[in-house]
């Protein structure tokens, strides 16, 4: 069955709110839309957990740089609304710009620490964005739990701390990220590669995939976990954006994996002018 669609945020925020005072527990899975098994594993794992499952398609300005892709990022509505019903979604929240920021808009939400490397540091204001827009949407769905994937990672740890230092009294689950039988993480950027720089594009998960091997064997420090991923990505011809091996919840730079420390290896490059991010967790 075809969702229905909520353009407002006032219809939006009344939706919610019948279904929280019909006793219902209600999950929303955030996404910019072009969909893919990614983001429809979010959405059955949250009919999974809760009785009724919502979601919001907003390619959101804020997020974007001003030089990055946001003019030209895949969209599909018609083919969404339908990937959306087929995933029991009841609800899509699909807001024109104006509707979420309104002229006279000038609040932003600002997660420090954990923003700060990574993609916060190549991507300047891209977590403000997210953390704004995230916080906005939680506040007119106030669902029971929401879901997002590990693909993002720092994402992900950018929403729980915005979840916990705001008290939103939301349950954030992360979800394993969905791959192509060949490895290559589900993104929907992946949309904008030729059927070379597709087959390139796959040095990120190989060279995640390979410094896992390496600690396994028993390799543990960073320039030689790092090294593994530069390597693939070398060899393929990708311009790195970063490699990092991080502690997995403060994101801070680790130099060794230890034992009992959740680690994590983060990488972005661009495949020609397409930006990708991979992540693996590392040891443990
Ligand atoms: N391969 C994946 N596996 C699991 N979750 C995913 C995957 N790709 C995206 N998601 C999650 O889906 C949600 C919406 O993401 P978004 O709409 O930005 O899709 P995307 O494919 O990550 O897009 P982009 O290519 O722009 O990064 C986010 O929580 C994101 O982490
Ligand atoms: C969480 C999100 C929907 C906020 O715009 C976006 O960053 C995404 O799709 O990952
Ligand atoms: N999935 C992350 C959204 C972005 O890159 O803007």
């Amino acid at each position: 069955m075809q969702p229905l669609v909520l353009r407002t945020v006032a219809e939006t925020a009344a939706w919610a709110e019948s279904i929280r005072r019909s006793g219902r527990r209600l999950a929303l899975v955030p996404t910019m839309g072009f969909l893919h098994e990614g983001h429809l594993s979010l959405m059955r794992e949250g009919l999974r957990r809760a009785d009724v499952v919502a979601s919001s398609i907003f390619v959101n300005p804020t997020q974007f740089g001003p030089t990055e892709d946001l003019s030209r990022y895949p969209r599909d509505m018609e083919g969404d609304l339908s990937k959306c019903g087929s995933a029991g979604v009841e609800a899509v929240f699909a807001p024109l710009p104006a509707e979420v920021y309104p002229p006279g808009y000038q609040t932003y939400v600002d997660v420090e620490q954990v923003s700060q490397g990574l993609c916060g540091a190549r991507r300047p204001g891209h977590f403000r964005g997210v953390a704004t827009v995230v916080t906005k949407l939680l506040c007119i769905f106030r669902p029971h739990l929401a879901l997002f994937g590990e693909k993002d990672y720092q994402q992900l740890q950018v929403i729980r701390a915005l979840e916990r230092d705001l008290n939103l009294g939301v349950e954030i689950v992360g979800m394993p990220t969905v791959r192509e039988p060949d490895g290559l993480a589900m993104s929907s950027r992946n949309a904008y590669l030729s059927k070379e720089d597709r087959q390139r594009a796959l040095a990120l998960s190989r060279g995640l995939s390979a410094a896992q091997s390496l600690c396994r064997n028993g390799t543990r420090e960073a320039p030689a976990l790092v090294g593994a991923v530069r390597r693939e990505l070398e060899a393929a011809g990708l311009r790195e954006d970063y490699v990092e091996l991080v502690d997995a919840s403060s994101l801070t730079p680790l130099s060794v994996v230890t034992p009992g420390q959740p680690a994590r290896l983060l990488v972005a490059a661009f495949v020609g002018t397409t930006r990708l991010i991979d992540n693996q967790p590392i040891g443990g």
